[in-house]
């Protein structure tokens, strides 16, 4: 039987789902031995068969060897499942650690946990710093944006391991400690309630575009891509040029228009409103997020919302040529631009709300395909 190895590893990161294993690679491809343990033994052989030879990983399929595989003093950090998953997770790892020791909730979790962890964790004279990670699978692997919580002590010694890995911007590490009791978490929370705004504003561009502007998928995601060259360049519009591109094997359809528009939803939106709300401090754009959430992930409400739509215009015919081609026929010619907006302000006895609603959408098609032509 081979020996376990001990105290070889400068980190170790338990949980090697989708966060997780790919925070393990970054970490290893940065020159750490970073020490990896998940629950489900599958996991983590799945990750050294598959990506074993990018760095240094120590593997183990039992908590003590994980515990024992670590440098003193030791730096865990947490990529589970927030609640429960955490807390199971802290407790067995604060049964082995000894004094000076730390614990990184890297998942996101509600902050008053984080308040709470901290707390007992301090009690036992271990450091935990409830730390926010951003960017997705793919922030992970390559350079995810990190929120640190947690005392001054543990940032002393995270803030090497966590600048080396941190996205960057403008010649500056994605990494700065946002303080002690659950403030990382705190900032996390936030960055997600903003995020869920972003999000909504997409969908909301991409529900404009296509019914009112007349766009099919292939147009949409060229509109997406160009706006991802200029002002509005990021991320999040990046991924929806590249989802609304997938095709389905089967039918060779797009699989946006085949897959369930059904989203849930795990907490820091609704967080983020909660306290809003408790704040006096307005986020409607984020509390608009949530509820559309809420009403998405219940099709019964839905179903409710969208008997009530069918007033809405129905998406116009699909354009023949290009995106121009569609916004010259979006846009009315001036004289004609200048009848509608005055039917529109003043509605007269014989107009009804058809016209002047089509006339309205039909302009709002026409400048969000202007602003896809950056003009
Ligand atoms: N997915 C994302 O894009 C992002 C996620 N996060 C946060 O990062 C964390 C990890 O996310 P993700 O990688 O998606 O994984 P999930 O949130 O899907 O959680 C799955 C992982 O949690 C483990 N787990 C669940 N319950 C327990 C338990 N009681 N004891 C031990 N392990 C448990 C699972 O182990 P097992 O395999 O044994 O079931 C598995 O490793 C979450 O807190 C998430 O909110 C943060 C930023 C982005
Ligand atoms: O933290 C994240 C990004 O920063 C994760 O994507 C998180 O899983 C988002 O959760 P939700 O499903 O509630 O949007």
């Amino acid at each position: 039987m081979s020996e376990k190895p001990v105290g070889v590893a400068d980190i170790g990161v338990v949980g090697m789902a989708v966060m997780g294993s790919n925070l393990a690679r970054n970490l290893a491809h940065h020159g750490n031995t970073t020490a990896v343990y998940n629950r489900t033994d599958a996991k983590t052989d799945e990750l050294i068969r598959d990506h074993g030879s990018e760095g240094e990983f120590v593997p183990s399929h039992d908590i003590d060897d994980f515990v024992a595989s670590l440098k003193k003093p030791r730096v865990a950090i947490i990529m589970v499942q927030a609640g429960k998953g955490t807390d199971a997770v802290i407790e067995q790892l604060a049964d082995r650690f000894e004094p000076g020791d730390i614990i990184v909730d890297g998942g996101n979790a509600n902050f008053h946990d984080t308040i709470r962890r901290e707390h007992d964790l301090r009690e036992r004279n271990l450091n935990f710093a409830g730390t926010g990670i951003s960017g997705g699978e793919e922030g992970a692997l390559n350079g995810p944006s990190i929120m640190p919580g947690g005392s001054d002590e543990a940032w002393d010694r995270l803030k090497p391991i966590l600048e080396s890995i941190a996205a960057e911007a403008e010649g500056e590490p994605c990494v700065t400690h946002i303080g002690t009791d659950g403030a990382g978490h705190f900032v996390k929370m936030v960055h997600n309630g903003i995020e869920y705004a972003d999000m909504q504003l997409i969908a909301e561009a991409y529900d404009l575009l296509r019914r009112v502007g007349g766009h099919d998928t292939a147009g949409l995601a060229d509109v997406f891509d160009e706006w991802n060259q200029g002002d509005l360049e990021s991320y999040l519009i990046e991924i929806t040029a590249e989802v609304l591109r997938q095709q389905d094997a089967e039918t060779g359809k797009p699989l946006v228009d085949l897959i369930l528009d059904q989203a849930g939803s795990k907490g820091t939106g609704v967080w983020t409103v909660q306290n809003a709300v408790g704040l006096g401090i307005p986020v409607s754009g984020i509390g608009e997020a949530v509820f559309a959430r809420a009403v998405s992930s219940k099709p019964k409400q839905r179903e409710a919302v969208q008997a009530l739509e069918k007033g809405r215009p129905e998406p116009v015919a699909k354009p023949t040529g290009s995106r121009t081609t569609c916004a010259q026929r979006s846009t009315p010619p001036r004289s004609s631009r200048t009848r509608r907006a005055s039917t529109s302000s003043s509605p007269g006895p014989s107009s009804t709300a058809g016209p002047s609603t089509r006339a309205r959408s039909r302009r709002s098609g026409a400048r969000a395909a202007s602003s896809a032509r950056g003009s």
